[in-house]
């Protein structure tokens, strides 16, 4: 595992933008051998989407031949509902960058029968070969994707029921009332995530602190599914400095030091 231990959310994006046009840029990808990229929602990743249209618009990369996947998505709510990971993706991201629609792949929270759509989804990925690389967030209670505690390590797309932790964390975007939060969720798996053949998550803030520790200093554990990534062969977090305050002081040191020349003009703009 790869830590990179940045001081603010904007060096976070910043630093993952450029590892995403990097990726896609030295892959070359075109029309017959796309790049596959899987996408998070949230408040995280909004400062790489920011920097992704950014390089887009200074014609750095193109998203022409991307193919991507996002990793979630609510079930019962209309798409066009505003808090819907389609209209965020669309508005946040798609929308402001030359991506071709069908190389957008999101799950359907409203298909009749979701876990056909689930298996769908897996169907999708597998006919591209592997996700290049997917970017993720972390909750608090250190899930990825909704792969909410207890979560087996080994799943596969699947619908999932929300913790009434993650409800709460999320009714922020629903008028600060629970009751408008979906119960249920379509998510990738661990497993689906761990099939990727890079894994990048963000992670900001104080209130991640205790997700970022297992994650590099915990053990591998149901109950944090993303210390799952100490089991993929290339995983990278890339943190801001309130996240690293349960970290102890020479974890932070070490991960600072090996990243050292990574890092550097991140931390110095
Ligand atoms: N399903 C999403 C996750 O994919 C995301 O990582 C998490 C954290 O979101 P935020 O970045 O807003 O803290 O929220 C939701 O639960």
């Amino acid at each position: 595992m790869r830590l990179i231990p940045l001081t603010t959310p904007a060096q976070v994006g910043r630093w993952s933008a450029a590892h995403i046009v990097n990726k896609i840029n030295a892959f070359n990808p075109t029309a017959d051998k796309p790049f596959v990229l899987g996408l998070p929602t949230g408040g995280t990743p909004l400062t790489t989407y920011k920097e992704l249209i950014k390089l887009y618009q200074a014609g750095d990369v193109s998203f022409k031949h991307v193919v991507t996947f996002n990793m979630d998505e609510y079930v019962g709510i209309d798409k066009h509902h505003a808090e819907s990971y389609y209209t965020f993706m669309h508005s946040n991201f798609f929308d402001h960058v030359d991506i071709q629609a069908d190389n957008i792949n999101l799950l359907n929270g409203q298909a009749e029968n979701l876990e056909a759509e689930c298996q769908r989804y897996e169907d999708k990925i597998k006919s591209y070969g592997k996700i290049n690389l997917f970017m993720g967030g972390v909750g608090v209670d250190g899930h990825i994707a909704f792969n909410e505690p207890a979560s087996s390590l080994a799943s596969r797309t699947r619908v999932k029921t929300l913790t009434e932790d993650t409800r709460i964390v999320n009714s922020r975007f629903f008028d600060n009332d629970i009751n408008q939060v979906p119960k249920l969720a379509l998510t990738v798996g661990v497993g689906t995530l761990l099939d990727a053949e890079e894994v990048l998550i963000l992670i900001t803030g104080h209130n991640k602190a205790q997700a970022l520790q297992a994650a590099v200093e915990g053990s591998v554990n149901h109950l944090w599914t993303v210390t799952a990534l100490q089991l993929h062969a290339k995983s990278i977090i890339a943190c801001d400095e309130p996240a690293t305050m349960e970290l102890k002081v020479k974890t932070v040191r070490y991960f600072t030091q090996l990243e050292a020349q990574n890092i550097q003009s991140f931390i110095a703009e």
